[in-house]
């Protein structure tokens, strides 16, 4: 046994796999040896979910089965729909809505009772979970909104379809391309904090709905996915502080408060999903409102030139550049990182289905550092 003790398993190899690899000093990330950079550019999200899932990209009459699969699985349940429109009332986060819709989802599963051993079995449930959390969060939003919930667009593929279910409204190409590359983006990242507790889970042989909706848990934490949230919120305050946004940072910093969307655990420079958004926030900008990207962009040259984090390794990462482009999207901010959810839903079904082809129980060990030898008094005694 090895007793060197790893704060947060940094570093620690615990699996081995084929889906996405990171080089963290280059800022390379790559799906199954594809380029982020290539597949952002070239594919669809539908693509890239069955090139994770399957090992490969489709060719045309792959892609074709798959989407009208997952078309043919994207309608939730009555009870779901109730369920969200209960919670839109009591005013519940969005995130812990579709922590409970995950599990809802279950009850109509018509594998439900497959032997979990049956991978083929909870690939397709993978595959109905991956459908629905469109639907389910859109329905939330209109909910919310005091509107009706749509039915998916039999036209759309999900990106746009989730577009459309949100706003009512077709989105533009512009608007459906770049959601689309957004959810590229988010799909899959190695053994992330929220793939992971999918794998913790899938590994007990728990189900995958168990496993995903474990994942939704660990996303919604501000050190991960619910950093694309606070990132537009502190772009929102600079937007309303007496302060120009230079002047706000240089303040913030000098406080000591630590800026979302900044540092990684394995990149030590610019996170290639960052610069990708930059980019199609630049774009957005420049064809409307431009003072989102302008504060990310300044209070990025500020920390990482003048403040000097860049040489300490804290450059931006995915969550710094995708709030301003949602928010130039019009999605309401608080949807941000559900939307994550929805795209990494991909990548804990991939992971937890490739770790259990060759499974073993996720287990480790504590230190014990308590107390040793104490005599039991009885509770009266006490
Ligand atoms: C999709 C994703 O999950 S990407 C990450 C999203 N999360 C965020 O953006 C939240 C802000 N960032 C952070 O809190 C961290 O960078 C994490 C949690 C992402 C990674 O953290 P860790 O690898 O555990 O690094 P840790 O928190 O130990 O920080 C290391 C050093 O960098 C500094 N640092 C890390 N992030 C930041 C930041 N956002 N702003 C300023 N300093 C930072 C720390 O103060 C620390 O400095 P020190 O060694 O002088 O004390
Ligand atoms: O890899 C990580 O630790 C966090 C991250 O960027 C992601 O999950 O996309």
């Amino acid at each position: 046994m090895v007793d060197d003790l790893k704060k947060g398993l940094e570093g620690v190899l615990v699996a081995e796999s084929g889906l996405s690899s990171i080089d963290g000093s280059e800022g390379r990330l790559i799906y199954r040896g594809y380029t982020i950079e290539d597949l952002a550019r070239g594919a669809s999200y539908e693509e890239v979910v069955y090139l994770l899932w399957h090992g490969h990209l489709p060719n045309e009459d792959e892609l074709e089965a798959f989407t009208e699969a997952l078309n043919e699985e994207r309608d939730v349940s009555d009870a779901v729909l109730t369920t969200m429109e209960q919670l839109a009332e009591a005013d519940e986060q969005p995130m812990a809505a579709l922590r409970t819709a995950v599990s809802m989802f279950s009850a109509s599963e018509p594998e439900r009772d497959a032997d979990p051993e049956d991978l083929e079995a909870s690939l397709r449930k993978g595959r109905r979970i991956t459908a629905k959390i469109p639907t389910a969060l859109a329905a939330f939003e209109r909910y919310r909104l005091g509107e009706e919930p749509l039915d998916p667009h039999p036209e759309l593929g999900l990106a746009a379809n989730f577009l459309y279910m949100l706003t009512g409204e077709e989105p533009s190409d512009v608007h459906a391309e770049t959601f689309d590359q957004a959810l590229i983006l988010h799909a899959d990242h190695g053994l992330n904090a929220s793939t992971f507790t999918s794998m913790v889970i899938g590994s007990t042989m728990a189900d995958i709905y168990s496993a995903v909706s474990g994942g939704v848990s660990a996303l919604s934490g501000p050190l991960h996915g619910g950093a694309n949230q606070d990132v537009m919120e502190v772009l929102k305050e600079i937007d309303e502080s007496d302060l120009d946004h230079r002047a706000w940072v240089e303040q913030a910093t000098e406080e000591g408060r630590r800026i979302p969307g900044f540092g990684h655990r394995v990149y030590d420079v610019k996170d290639p999903r960052a610069k990708i958004l930059q980019e199609r926030s630049k774009e957005l900008a420049e064809n409307g409102e431009d003072k989102w990207y302008n504060y990310t962009t300044t209070i990025e040259q500020y920390l990482t030139e003048e403040k000097g984090l860049g040489e300490k390794g804290i450059a931006p990462n995915v969550d710094f550049y995708s709030g301003s482009v949602y928010y130039q999207l019009g999605i309401p901010i608080d949807m941000y990182t559900p939307i994550f959810a929805m795209s990494r839903a991909g990548g804990w079904v991939g992971h937890v289905l490739e770790y259990q082809e060759d499974n073993r129980l996720i287990r480790p060990r504590a230190r014990y550092t308590g107390p040793q030898d104490k005599e039991f008094v009885p509770l009266e005694e006490r």
